[in-house]
């Protein structure tokens, strides 16, 4: 048997573009005319992010372990839920190896904030900023990306457990 049991998740969110709203993508604050709604602080960067670990280590789901319709998640903080969500897998014997993730978003630029998104990231997962990576991609104008409707994320992570 392999010393190590390799695992590979992926994870997906898309949260509607409203004005009165603050923009948060990976902790960041970004200046922005709109932000995302939702029941949570609509971190639509590191719900993927969860799903990809959740679901790399066999554990469900963000929607299992931080319901929506549970008042306890209004307004909730993302980074907390990736923490949270980050100990359970520790809990698990996971270890992240690398996540990388792309936010499909018409507007606004990603790049500039891509850095302060990271560091947020790796030091949730308790990783060297090196193994994360996030980046931006326009939808072309096209669908409901396009038209800035919403901002989507897709994500995959790569875990590791001692076989
Ligand atoms: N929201 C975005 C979109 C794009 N970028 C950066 O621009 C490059 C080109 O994007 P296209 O969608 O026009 O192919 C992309 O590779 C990113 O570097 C961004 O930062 N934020
Ligand atoms: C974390 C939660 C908690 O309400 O956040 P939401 O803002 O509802 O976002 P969504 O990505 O639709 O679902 C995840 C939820 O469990």
């Amino acid at each position: 048997m392999s010393p190590w049991d390799l695992r590979v998740g992926q994870g997906f969110d898309v949260h509607a573009l409203v004005p009165d709203r603050p923009l948060i993508l990976g902790g960041v604050r970004i200046e922005h005319t709109h932000g995302l709604k939702g029941h949570s602080d609509a971190d639509a960067l590191l719900h993927a992010i969860t799903d990809a670990i959740l679901g790399g280590s066999g554990l469900g789901d963000i929607g299992r372990h931080f319901p929506d319709s549970d008042p306890a998640y209004k307004g909730a903080d993302s980074r907390e839920l990736l923490r949270q969500s980050m100990r359970l897998v520790r809990t698990h014997g996971w270890e992240v190896i690398n996540v990388d993730a792309t936010i499909h978003a018409q507007a606004p630029k990603i790049a500039p904030h891509a850095a302060g998104m990271v560091a947020n990231i790796a030091d949730d997962l308790g990783v060297d900023p090196d193994r994360v990576n996030i980046k931006g991609k326009t939808n072309e104008e096209l669908g409901h990306i396009g038209r800035r409707e919403g901002i989507s994320v897709t994500a995959v992570a790569l875990l590791a457990r001692r076989g």
